[in-house]
């Protein structure tokens, strides 16, 4: 596979799902056959070979799923997805939310072989458009369809992100309510927009904040911060009379 023998090409080392069913396990073997560094991280539940075929590489059993992402996102210096089902997304989404949070501040790409992500990257920009996501929260995610291509922007970011500290700055959220905004064609049913919503806005976690505002945020907002409210780097406006 293309992207294996690219990884080799640039000395770089591949961690994944263990196994070597699918995709996983061509991608796997490319890389090992062409001497590259290869770690599997598997649940035990998925040892058996009959499901998950051979183990390829070095083989690190975990006991759940849960920790097995975990161990996979410490071990990788950047994430990449291929075409893929549920678990794809599932872990995809999941290291877009953690590097959203700041819990994380590695790159993740996607290979969008034949635009197999278009209408997932489609959606991406609906939430920006309708402001369930900033810009810049979309630009979190590189999109190439080379392997070639999406392993330079990948580097490219790493090393960004290396120089700035490691840490990204958390973006500053979209302020609308959570049941969709004017442009979701949102609003009560009976015409009244002074309704307010509510959308959390969970730094850390154990620092969770609370912003409520009402359906025009221009007009009247309310943010309602317990705690750490400077470092939330959300917007406040005040309560005016209008
Ligand atoms: C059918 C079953 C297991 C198949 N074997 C797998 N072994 C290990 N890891 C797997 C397996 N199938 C999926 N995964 C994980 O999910 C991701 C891809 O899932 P998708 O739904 O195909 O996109 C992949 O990254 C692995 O982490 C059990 O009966």
């Amino acid at each position: 596979m293309e992207l294996g023998k690219e990884l080799v090409r640039r000395g770089i080392g591949l961690v994944y799902g263990g196994g070597s069913v699918g995709i996983m396990g061509v991608l796997s073997r490319a890389v090992q056959e062409g001497g590259g560094d290869v770690v599997g991280v598997i649940p035990e539940a998925l040892t058996p070979i009959e499901l998950s075929g051979p183990m390829v590489g070095t083989t690190i059993v975990v006991r759940t799923m849960h920790e097995r992402k975990a161990k996979m996102a410490s071990l990788a210096d950047c994430f990449i997805a291929l075409p893929g089902g549920y678990g794809t997304l599932e872990e995809l989404m999941e290291m877009l939310t953690w590097s959203n949070l700041g819990f994380h501040s590695k790159p993740v790409g996607v290979l969008n072989v034949v635009n197999y992500y278009d209408p997932l990257l489609q959606m991406f920009d609906r939430m920006v458009t309708t402001g369930f996501l900033l810009q810049a929260q979309r630009d979190i995610i590189i999109c190439e369809s080379t392997p070639s291509g999406l392993i330079d922007q990948l580097l490219l970011r790493g090393g960004e992100t290396a120089r700035d500290g490691g840490q990204p700055p958390l973006p500053t959220r979209p302020i609308l309510p959570s049941h969709g905004g004017e442009s979701l064609g949102g609003g009560d049913n009976d015409g009244n927009n002074e309704s307010k919503g509510t959308l959390t806005v969970p730094r850390h976690a154990e620092e969770t904040g609370t912003l409520t505002v009402a359906r025009h945020a221009e007009e009247t907002g309310t943010l309602t911060v317990p705690r750490h409210a400077e470092e939330t780097g959300c917007q406040y406006r005040e309560d005016k009379a209008t």
